[in-house]
C-alpha cells in the first residue's frame, strides 16, 4: 500500500518505479568534442573557449580540416609554429568557427525535431482539435465567431486573463475593418498567441563561471520531476558537463533508487542519504562533494508536495537557505515541474512555490497526453516566468527546449484559416 504523509498526495499508482532506468537508450555514446569543460576567456575581443578547451575538442576537426603541408605565405617564410600545442592563431580561429558552426546546426537540428514532435503531440491537444472545427467551417466573422473562440480557449485552460485579452484585440481588429476573411483573423491571432509566449522561452544557460550550477527542481507529487531530472542530465551529459544528482526526494524510496541506478548506468556520482533523509542535508552534502570534485553541474530533487501545505512548503525555503551558505548564489535556477494536464490550479501551485522556493525557471510536462494546451499561455501571461522545457512523452528526448513557434504552428496552423 502507499504511504501518504500529511499534506502530500499520493504519487499516481500506476506510475512505474523505476522509469529513469530506460532513459539512457543502449549504445547511447556521449560525442567526444562534447566532454570538454567549457571554460570562457577573451582572445582578441571575442569571447570563446579556454584554447586548451578547442585544442582538445576541435583536434579531430583539424586533423581532417587542415591541409598535410600548411600553405606558405606569398613572402615564402614558413608560417611560425604556434606556441603550447602546435596549433597557429589561425588553426584556431578557424576550428572556432568550425565549432559554432557545428552547434548552430546541432542546435537547428533539434529545433526542426522539436517542431516535429510538437505537431504530433500538441498538435493533437484539444485546443488544436477545437480550433481546427471552428475554421474547417469557414464561419462568418462576426460576434459568435469570437463568442466561439472564446470558449474554446476557456475550455483549454487558456484562463480567463490570457483569453479576454486576446478576445478583446481581435473585436478591436474585427471592428476597426482588419479582418477580410478568416485567414486575416487567424493571422493576427497566431501572432497574439506568440506574443504571450516569446518574452517566456528563455533557454536555461549553464554559468560556466559558477562550480557547480545548481538546479533545485521542485513541483507538486507526480508531475514528473525525477524524470525530467533523468532527461536533463541526459542532455548535459551530452552536452559536456560534468554531473552530480542529489537524490532529494527523501520520502518516496522509489525516486531515490531511480535516481541511484540511472546514475550507475551513466557513470553519474548520485549523493543519497536514504528514505526519509533531511532533503536539506542531502542537498548541502551534494554541494560540498560537487564543489571539491569541480563538478559542473549538481541537479537536486526534491520530494513532491502539495502547495497548500505551508510546512512542506517552508522545506523548500530551508534547502534554498542551506545551498546559500556553501555558495550564496546557489541555487542557480529553481526549476519547478509542472504537470499541464493540470489545467488552472497550475496558477496556485506556481503562485505557491514561487513564494517558498523563488521559481526561476518552468518545465510544464505531459503536452502530450490529455493536455488542453492551454496552461502555457496562462502561465506565461500572469507570471512572465521563463519556460524553459517542455515535456512531449516519457522518453529521453522528448523534454525539449521550448519553442514558441512550433508550439503556436501545432495549435494554430497558418493553413487553418483557409
Ligand atoms: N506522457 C508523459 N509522461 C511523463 C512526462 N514527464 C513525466 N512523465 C511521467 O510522469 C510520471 C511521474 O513522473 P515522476 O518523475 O516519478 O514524478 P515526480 O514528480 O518525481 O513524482 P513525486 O516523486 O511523487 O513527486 C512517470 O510515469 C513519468 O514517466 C511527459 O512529458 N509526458
Amino acid at each position: 500500500m502507499m504511504r501518504t504523509a500529511p499534506g502530500r498526495a499520493a504519487a499516481p499508482a500506476t506510475r512505474p518505479a523505476a522509469g529513469l532506468c530506460a532513459l539512457r537508450p543502449a549504445g547511447a555514446v556521449t560525442p567526444r568534442h562534447a566532454r570538454v569543460p567549457y571554460r570562457v576567456v577573451a582572445v582578441a575581443g571575442a569571447t570563446i573557449p579556454a584554447l586548451s578547451a578547442i585544442r582538445t575538442a576541435m583536434f579531430s576537426f583539424l586533423k581532417k580540416k587542415t591541409p598535410a603541408e600548411p600553405p606558405k605565405p606569398a613572402s615564402g617564410k614558413a608560417t611560425p609554429p604556434a606556441t603550447g600545442g602546435g596549433f597557429s592563431p589561425e588553426d584556431l580561429t578557424r576550428a572556432f568557427t568550425a565549432h559554432q558552426e557545428e552547434k548552430a546546426a546541432r542546435a537547428e537540428a533539434e529545433r526542426q525535431r522539436t517542431r516535429e514532435r510538437m505537431q504530433e503531440t500538441v498538435g493533437g491537444s484539444s485546443l488544436a482539435r477545437s480550433f481546427g472545427a471552428l475554421f474547417a467551417s469557414k464561419p462568418k466573422l462576426d460576434e459568435d465567431l469570437l463568442d466561439e473562440i472564446e470558449t474554446v480557449l476557456l475550455t483549454a485552460d487558456v484562463g480567463v486573463k490570457a483569453t479576454t485579452q486576446l478576445i478583446e484585440d481581435l473585436r478591436r481588429r474585427m471592428k476597426a475593418g482588419d479582418f477580410r476573411d478568416a485567414a486575416d483573423l487567424v493571422s493576427v491571432l497566431r501572432s497574439e498567441l506568440r506574443v504571450l509566449l516569446v518574452p517566456v522561452a528563455k533557454p536555461l544557460v549553464i554559468d560556466p563561471e559558477a562550480r557547480p550550477f545548481v538546479i533545485l527542481t521542485v513541483g507538486v507529487n507526480g508531475v514528473g520531476k525525477t524524470t525530467t531530472i533523468g532527461k536533463l542530465a541526459k542532455r548535459f551529459q551530452d552536452e559536456g558537463h560534468s554531473l552530480m544528482l542529489a537524490a532529494g526526494d527523501t520520502f518516496r524510496a522509489a525516486a531515490v533508487e531511480q535516481l541511484k541506478v540511472w546514475g550507475e548506468r551513466n557513470n553519474v556520482p548520485v549523493i543519497a542519504q536514504g528514505q526519509n533523509a533531511d532533503a536539506a542535508s542531502v542537498a548541502f552534502d551534494a554541494l560540498q562533494s560537487a564543489k571539491s570534485r569541480g563538478t559542473q553541474v549538481l541537479i537536486a530533487d526534491t520530494a513532491g508536495r502539495l502547495h497548500t501545505q505551508s510546512g512542506l512548503m517552508d522545506e523548500l525555503g530551508k534547502i534554498r537557505r542551506v545551498l546559500g551558505k556553501l555558495d550564496p548564489k546557489a541555487p542557480h535556477e529553481v526549476l519547478m515541474v509542472i504537470d499541464g494536464t493540470t489545467g488552472q490550479n497550475a496558477l496556485n501551485q506556481l503562485r505557491q512555490f514561487h513564494a517558498a522556493a523563488g521559481v526561476t525557471g518552468l518545465v510544464v510536462t505531459k503536452l502530450d497526453g490529455t493536455a488542453k494546451g492551454g496552461v502555457l499561455f496562462a502561465l506565461a501571461r500572469e507570471f512572465q516566468l521563463p519556460i524553459r522545457f517542455v515535456g512531449l512523452g516519457e522518453k529521453l528526448e522528448d523534454l525539449r527546449v521550448f519553442d514558441p513557434d512550433g508550439f503556436v504552428d501545432a495549435l494554430l496552423p497558418e493553413s487553418i484559416g483557409g
